[in-house]
């Protein structure tokens, strides 16, 4: 993998500009791409945060969950910006009848001052954060400082209210706890921590509290990517969004380094998917169910990046409802202009003309699969790609550096070919620099082969792009690394014997 660990790779690029398959909107993300070449120019663009809004009623347990994510997440760059930092300032008259004034409703909260400070958190810009105090109603010096960070988690019962702080989450989790046990939950922390007595807070809650959450709070919870029950009892699902952020970070910083490495879009199903497959208990069936069920989607993303040339279906296409125009139109010309209607031979002639303008799919490809894993490729492949002409390649692994090409059966004129190169795992990357090797030997250009798989290691990725920079590697999931073993880990064993059934 050359001579700088990983770290440094990913550290080094992070000084840079940032190739964001994740955050940055198509338009940056394109941009970025096109311009590569300006990545050895140290272009100071910003980083953009991966960001995670956390709504709930009061006392739902919102600041137990983000301080929970926070500390398993420890070896990430976070923040925490709390909506209660941006509640507006009291006047002396509101503050002289506080308990008339609704605290729970969107207007109470400073939405132009949360979205500023989050766009300069977003520029890479350190931003100073209200410090508000429960108690006296108000904000307090000193305010607190922020530093743009890797993720950055909103916290607020209305976070998902304002449709401009909305979208700037990359993921959005609704805590969603009994109303009881959260009313409960807010007289035991407003008596201890807020300093109010218990008839103020069931007076609040009752006059205020309550409807809002009716109001405003609950109907922001359909725009939840995740709802959680149970607060910070629930270790699996803050596990689960603790692994699902670990992996997003982690290929944000690989696909930055490469710019021709793409990950499937990563969303729960496929991450359930691959727990699946991962898991050394899962029975064979399940193993090929899921398994196939992620190599057709990497096949079709991977299909995705073949060259296409526009196509137009000129034909006459015809609804049923222009067909009754046209037949009202012949009987009007038989009525009132029969020598016309008597040269109109065909009802064709009256056929509105419709152009559909699309693609077409490239012709010139083929698949080639490494023996014997990717085999289990081929059978999506052929699905996708009716009569796909697919070879072999087998390379025999001696200990784990000595790879030994010793067998190939590849499609006549494949120099002529765009090629799907098909193996479900990529480890130190050796079999595939091998494949790589000889598919450009038979002529094949570099640019024309995707590598599609469903797991990527970073010492296989470094390898493979470093040495071909012009392919494209489309895959999964990337993996955190490789064991002493050189196998993925957490391990799954030899993909081919447990797809095969042969171990
Ligand atoms: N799972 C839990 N079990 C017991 N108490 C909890 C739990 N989660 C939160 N609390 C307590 O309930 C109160 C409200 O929790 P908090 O996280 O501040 O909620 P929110 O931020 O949604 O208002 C706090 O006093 C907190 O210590
Ligand atoms: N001066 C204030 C400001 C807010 N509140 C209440 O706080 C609740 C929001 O904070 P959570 O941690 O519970 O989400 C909200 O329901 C307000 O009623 C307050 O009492 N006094
Ligand atoms: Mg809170």
């Amino acid at each position: 993998m050359g001579s700088k660990p990983v770290e440094n790779l990913i550290e080094e690029a992070s000084d840079g500009v940032h190739f964001s398959g994740l955050h940055l909107n198509g338009v940056a993300e394109k941009s970025s791409r096109e311009n590569k070449k300006t990545v050895s120019a140290k272009l100071e663009l910003p980083r953009q945060p991966f960001v995670i809004g956390v709504a709930g009623g009061t006392a739902s347990g919102k600041t137990t969950v983000c301080d929970m994510i926070i500390e398993q997440l420890h070896d990430q760059r976070v923040v925490l910006v709390n909506q209660d930092s941006f509640y507006n300032n009291l006047t002396e008259e509101e503050l002289l009848r506080v308990h008339e004034y609704n605290f729970d409703h969107p207007d109470a909260f400073d939405t132009e001052k949360l979205l500023n400070c989050m766009e300069n958190l977003m520029r890479g810009q350190a931003v100073d954060v209200p410090n508000y105090d429960f108690k006296n109603h108000k904000s307090v010096f000193p305010a607190r400082k922020v530093n743009p960070s890797d993720v950055v988690i909103m916290e607020g019962i209305l976070v998902f209210h304002d449709p401009r702080v909305r979208n700037l989450m990359n993921m959005k989790i609704f805590v969603d706890t009994d109303a009881d046990v959260r009313l409960a939950r807010r007289i035991g922390r407003d008596t201890v921590d807020r300093g109010r007595d218990i008839k103020g807070v069931l007076d609040q809650y009752a006059k205020f509290v309550k409807p809002a959450f009716e109001n405003f709070i609950l109907p922001t919870k359909k725009y939840a990517d995740i709802i959680m029950p149970r607060g910070g009892d629930n270790h699996v699902a803050i596990d689960l969004i603790v692994q699902h952020i670990h992996t997003k970070l982690g290929q944000h910083d690989l696909c930055k380094i490469y710019s021709n490495l793409y990950t499937i879009y990563s969303t729960f199903q496929i991450r359930g998917m691959h727990t699946l497959i991962r898991d050394a208990k899962t029975t064979k069936h399940d193993f090929i169910f899921y398994a196939d069920r992620l190599i057709r989607l990497v096949v079709e993303h991977g299909l995705g990046h073949l060259p296409f040339k526009e196509k137009q279906n000129g034909d006459h296409m015809t609804t049923n409802s222009n067909l009754l125009m046209q037949f009202f139109y012949f009987m009007h010309l038989c009525l009132w202009n029969p020598g016309r209607a008597t040269k109109i031979k065909h009802m064709e002639s009256y056929h509105y003309r419709s152009v559909y303008t699309g693609v077409e799919f490239c012709r010139r490809l083929c698949g080639v699969s490494v023996i014997r894993s990717g085999e289990s490729m081929e059978n999506a492949l052929r699905a996708c790609c009716k009569g796909i002409k697919i070879g072999k390649i087998l390379i025999h692994r001696e200990g784990d550096n000595g790879q030994q090409l010793i067998y190939h059966n590849l499609p006549k004129n494949i120099s002529d070919r765009h090629v799907l190169l098909l193996d479900p795992i990529l480890g130190t990357g050796n079999s595939a620099v091998q494949a790589i090797s000889l598919l450009l030997e038979k002529g094949v250009q570099e640019a024309n082969i995707i590598f599609l798989n469903l797991i990527s290691a970073p010492q296989g990725i470094h390898a493979v792009c470093k040495r071909f920079p012009r392919i494209k590697i489309v895959t999964s999931e990337i993996e955190s690394g490789l064991n002493e073993d050189f196998r993925v880990i957490p391990g799954m064993g030899e993909f081919g014997d447990r797809y095969f059934g042969t171990l």
